[in-house]
């Protein structure tokens, strides 16, 4: 689970010195920075959308795609056997408030979306708040038996994992780590990319979804078919059970999937699942 709005603010242990002290942001000290070159991940992303020559627009429309998948994925319950209901409890003893959706596929503005301003790099940006994933909460929870405790337990599993592979690259290049991680999960498994009914890639940035699908020459009708992070939330350590978990319910039975996520600092998880 994370609930990236309860994440801390940090003050050094000990007594505060004449001129007062500095508070660090936990999400970002702990969370959002690549550390190997001490800038945000979204100056990674930066630098991957101007290795690739991903445009502005191409980003903005990604997200806009994003967008309208998830709320289409809303509209035909296409989410509504993996989601469970939460009561945040309020202050002041008022009745808990009932979250059954996410909010943030709700929340956008496609007038308002491509005429927003570059946060990351002011000169010739293209990342802005709009085609990146927005700080979030969320829990997501999957439950792994082997197959002698399915027997044991009398359950019927939902998949079956085929293989799963690691990829690594630079930090900064972190956005495109899934391109490694995924070819050698397609090799361990000996499955060809044909054979993929649909892809999860983790869109921490509308860069991810494109960097990848143009490097490795994935079907785009095929990934993140019911939207991402961009429109579904990226609480950062909880968005990988999540794909895992939702490409469990969107696959149809005896195909196979591939869920994927970059990790800041350069590296990506691959995991390929069979609808059982
Ligand atoms: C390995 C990994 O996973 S790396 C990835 C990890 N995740 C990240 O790095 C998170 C990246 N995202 C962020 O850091 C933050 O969400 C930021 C910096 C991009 C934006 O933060 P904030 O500025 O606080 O966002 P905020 O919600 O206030 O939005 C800024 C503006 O954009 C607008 N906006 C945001 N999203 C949208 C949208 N989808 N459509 C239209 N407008 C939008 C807001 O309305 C707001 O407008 P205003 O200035 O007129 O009020």
């Amino acid at each position: 689970m994370e609930s990236m709005s309860n994440i801390p603010y940090y003050i050094k242990r000990g007594e505060i010195p004449y001129g007062g002290t500095q508070l660090i942001d936990g999400i970002l000290y702990d969370g959002l920075t690549d550390v190997y070159n001490q800038i945000h991940m979204g100056n990674c992303a930066e630098i991957v959308a101007r290795k690739l020559e991903i445009s502005r627009q191409q980003q903005d429309q990604y997200a806009i795609s994003s967008y309208k998948k998830s709320a289409l994925a809303y509209e035909t319950k296409a989410f509504k056997d993996e989601l469970i209901p939460v009561a945040v409890p309020q202050k002041q003893g008022g009745p808990p408030e009932i979250f059954s959706e996410d909010e943030e596929y709700k929340r956008v503005n496609f007038d308002k979306l491509t005429n927003l301003p570059n946060i990351f790099e002011k000169e010739n940006g293209t990342v802005t708040a709009g085609n990146a994933a927005a700080l979030n909460d969320g829990a997501a929870a999957l439950v792994l038996m082997t197959v002698d405790a399915v027997k044991r337990f009398h359950v019927q599993p939902l998949a079956r994992i085929v293989g799963y592979a690691d990829g690594e690259c630079d930090p900064v290049e972190f956005p495109i780590a899934p391109s490694i991680a995924i070819p050698k999960l397609l090799k361990n498994t000996n499955v060809p990319k044909e054979d993929v009914a649909l892809w999860e890639i983790n869109e921490a940035f509308s860069v991810v979804g494109i960097g990848n699908q143009k490097l490795l020459d994935l079907d785009p009708a095929k990934i993140n078919v019911h939207g991402g992070a961009v429109s579904l939330g990226h609480p950062i350590g909880m968005s990988g059970a999540r794909i895992v978990g939702h490409l469990c319910y969107a696959l149809k039975k005896g195909e196979k999937g591939v869920a994927v996520a970059c990790n800041g600092g350069g590296g990506a998880s691959a995991i390929m699942i069979e609808k059982l």
